[in-house]
C-alpha cells in the first residue's frame, strides 16, 4: 500500500496547537509521507523528529505550492489549522488552498477535533477507501 500524503498547515497562534495533536498522532503521522508549509514544517521536524518536506512559507507562496499538489491529485489530507482571530496578508491564498479541499474532495480539517476524527478513522487509513474524485 503506498502511503498517504498529508500536509499540515498552522498560522502562526495556531502553531502551538499542531504540534500538541501532531505529538499526540505520531504512531498514524510517522507512516505517512508529510509536507508542510515552511515554518510549519520546521517546526514539526524540530519538535517531533518526524520527516517533513518543506514548502515555502505560507506567505510566500506555500500554500500554492499545496494546493497544486491537490489539483494533481497528489494530496490525501489538509490538515491546517488557520488563525480566525487575526487578519493574514495572504488571505486570498488562505482561501485558495481551502476551496481546492472542495472542488476535489479532499479531506481537510482546521481544528484538532476534526483533525483527531479524520486521523483516527478507519475508513480514513484503509487502503481500500478513495474518496471520490469528482470529474469535470
Ligand atoms: O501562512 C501559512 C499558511 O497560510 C503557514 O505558513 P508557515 O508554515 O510558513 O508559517
Amino acid at each position: 500500500m503506498s502511503k498517504l500524503t498529508l500536509a499540515l498547515v498552522a498560522h502562526d497562534h495556531k502553531k502551538p496547537e499542531l504540534l500538541i495533536w501532531a505529538k499526540q498522532h505520531l504512531n498514524v503521522l510517522e507512516q505517512c509521507r508529510l509536507v508542510a508549509t515552511g515554518t510549519t514544517g520546521g517546526l514539526v521536524a524540530d519538535e517531533t523528529g518526524l520527516e517533513v518536506q518543506r514548502f515555502k512559507s505560507g506567505p510566500l507562496g506555500g500554500d500554492q505550492q499545496i494546493g497544486a499538489l491537490i489539483a494533481d491529485n497528489k494530496l490525501d489530507a489538509l490538515f491546517f489549522f488557520w488563525d480566525p482571530l487575526n487578519a493574514a496578508p495572504h488571505d486570498p491564498d488562505v482561501k485558495a488552498l481551502l476551496r481546492l479541499c472542495s472542488v476535489w474532495n479532499v479531506p481537510v480539517a482546521c481544528t484538532p477535533a476534526t483533525a483527531d476524527l479524520i486521523i483516527t478513522s478507519p475508513l480514513f487509513l484503509s487502503p481500500d477507501y478513495k474518496p471520490v474524485k469528482p470529474s469535470f
